[in-house]
């Protein structure tokens, strides 16, 4: 019962609907009692001889109007309950899904993909269900009963309803018992789904790696102990819950027996009539449902709660990444100054993962990022897009610290392209003006152009309507490369940063994209993080990283007369580059 008081929030905003429909339930329920007590009397008027055309031609008069206007009334509730579960799972829904979008990246490493598509769908699910089917087991098994028993006190005798009501109790404690257990079986049985959940997305995403090093039988036996493990959960709740169906057949069974030994005795006593028994036994029926739905309003409810609480859980982390109470809503841009002291990733590590980084770039210039994998290239660039806050110094953009913007503001100065670029199932054209949804075909293909895709574009069937992404055609690692970069340069953005993402395209069409945005760009800033020097040489500034330091730094020119770390790889990847027969 604890998730209607969870849920009291969302059961006061949809009072009227709740009103309306529960309302609409008590009548059926009084409704309901009509046609037994008109069956009984009729028996006993027959019995009596005292039944005539019109008296019976009335009361089937009545039948009709009963059956009538519970058509109506259920029609009535159904629209008003279902309707208001409904919202509720749309109104869930989208806060976890504006959570979601709110969420730093601490929280997507602590929940995998697919325990979150659990709590978006299965949970989601189990909630709604509380409001609808729940509200209405419970309506129906405490009215609908309540209603039936006044009416076998009332039209038949009270003695005989509490004798066909002894075994009532068995239910109620039974009940009880089942229900906490349930709630932790749930739990256990939802987490089991998530991890379900998780492994498909995670062997379905990586399916070509598991098929190119033979792992096939291994992920499926992974898969398979997996489902082993849910299914022996879903089992438990399974158990616990057909408890609840043969104990209610077990009690409607003893009340009908000592209903027909006690009933007969009254008659022949001469306290009931047979029609009064008849209608006793037609209301004992009419118990069944209420019973059945006490046995499901405790699985809907604990289901619910359970959901209610991995969901809550979730709602509850709290990004570490907030927006200042008075942020700063203009747009970033100007002068980028980089000082970071000193930056972990995990606070209780001893590695410590930048330091000493320090470098400023001039609005309109570009800087290149540079050293071998793991240095620290990337790391620099999340703190520059604020992905983490817990790093000692400051990072100005312009005249402000990064941490004082919107982000809003600060976020949409920022073009990046990642390392792993990601494309949407959607056109290229879409992909393209992703940011810009509204851009004109002229900034779509001029984007296309400055990135050297826009052949490759025009060469596919359905050129910028050609569909990408899982359902789509497969686009080459460098097609791919470009069209994110593409994507981010459609927007204009001040600050352009490319994180290595210029690795699956070849020396030449690298040069011209380079040589295109720098032509394009104007007096906007950009950032290159690259492994291949060819990529950052034409910067005005370029450091050196190694072991989240800045080992070197300065121009082309300054860094090769260093003769350390830079020439070394120059040279080498020269030489790399001549035996490719390459002219970069
Ligand atoms: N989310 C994270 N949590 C903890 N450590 C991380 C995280 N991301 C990166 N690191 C660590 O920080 C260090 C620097 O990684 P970073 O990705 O910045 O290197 P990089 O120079 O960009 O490498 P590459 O050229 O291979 O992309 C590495 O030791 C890495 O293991």
């Amino acid at each position: 019962m604890g998730i209607f008081k969870k849920l009291g929030w969302f059961f006061k905003q949809e009072k009227k609907s709740y009103v309306i429909g529960v309302t609409c339930l008590i009548l059926v329920s009084v409704l309901q009692i009509i046609s037994p007590r008109i069956i009984g009397i009729t028996i006993d008027d027959i019995g009596a001889s005292r039944l005539t055309m019109s008296i019976l031609l009335t009361r089937i008069g009545i039948l009709v109007a009963v059956g009538v206007a519970q058509y109506l009334l259920r029609y009535v509730w159904r629209t008003n309950i279902w309707g208001s579960a409904a919202k509720l799972e749309k109104t869930m829904r989208r806060r976890l899904f504006h959570h979601f979008t709110q969420m730093d990246n601490k929280f997507y490493q602590k929940y995998r993909t697919g325990d979150l598509m659990a709590h978006a769908t299965n949970d989601l699910g189990a909630i709604e269900g509380v409001a609808g089917s729940g509200i209405l087991t419970f309506a129906d098994s405490l009215v609908n009963g309540g209603v039936t028993i006044i009416a076998m006190i009332l039209f038949v005798d009270w003695r005989l309803t509490l004798i066909a009501l002894l075994p009532l109790p068995l239910l109620a404690i039974t009940s009880r018992r089942l229900g906490s257990k349930m709630h932790e079986a749930y739990k256990e049985d939802q987490a089991a789904f998530s991890s379900i959940n998780e492994k498909a997305q995670e062997s379905i995403t990586g399916i070509k790696v598991i098929k190119t090093f033979g792992q096939e039988e291994e992920d499926i036996a992974d898969f398979d102990s997996k489902i082993d493990f849910a299914i022996g959960k879903i089992k438990r709740v399974m158990w616990l819950d057909s408890m609840f169906d043969p104990l209610i057949t077990l009690i409607i069974g003893i009340s009908y027996v000592l209903t027909i030994i006690f009933g007969s005795l009254f008659i022949m006593r001469g306290d009931i009539t047979i029609g009064q028994l008849v209608s006793f036994i037609d209301y004992i029926a009419m118990l069944i449902w209420p019973m059945f739905a006490i046995g499901r309003l405790f699985n809907v409810l604990e289901k619910g709660s359970a959901s209610y609480d991995r969901v809550q859980e979730l709602l509850d982390e709290e990004s570490v990444i907030n927006e200042p109470e008075n942020p700063i809503r203009e747009k970033a841009q100007g002068d980028l100054h980089v000082k970071v002291d000193e930056f972990k990733y995990e606070a209780a590590e001893e590695k410590i993962d930048l330091k000493q980084i320090d470098f400023t770039i001039k609005e309109g210039h570009t800087l290149g990022i540079v050293g071998k994998t793991g240095a620290g290239k990337t790391s620099i660039l999340k703190l520059i897009m604020r992905e983490y806050d817990n790093y000692q110094g400051a990072i100005t953009f312009g005249d402000h610290d990064i941490k004082d913007y919107a982000f809003d503001s600060l976020l949409t100065s920022i073009g990046y392209v990642p390392q792993d670029h990601f494309l949407f199932s959607m056109t290229i054209r879409d992909n393209i003006r992703f940011a810009v949804p509204k851009a004109t075909e002229e900034r779509v293909i001029k984007a296309a152009e400055l990135t050297a895709v826009h052949e490759d574009i025009i060469g596919m069937p359905e050129g910028y309507d050609t569909m990408v992404g899982e359902r789509g055609v497969s686009l080459s690692g460098g097609q791919k490369q470009r069209l994110s970069i593409a994507r981010a340069v459609l927007v204009e953005p001040e600050l352009l940063i490319l994180d290595d993402a210029l690795s699956a395209v070849d020396a030449k069409t690298e040069e011209k994209i380079l040589s295109n945005l720098k032509a394009s760009r104007g007096n906007k800033t950009t950032i290159i993080s690259a492994h291949r020097l060819s990529s950052v040489m034409h910067a005005q500034e370029i450091i050196v990283v190694d072991e989240g330091q800045i080992i070197e730094r300065g121009t082309h020119q300054e860094l090769l007369a260093l003769n350390g770390w830079y020439t070394k790889m120059f040279e080498q990847q020269k030489l790399e580059s001549k035996i490719e027969g390459g002219d970069a």
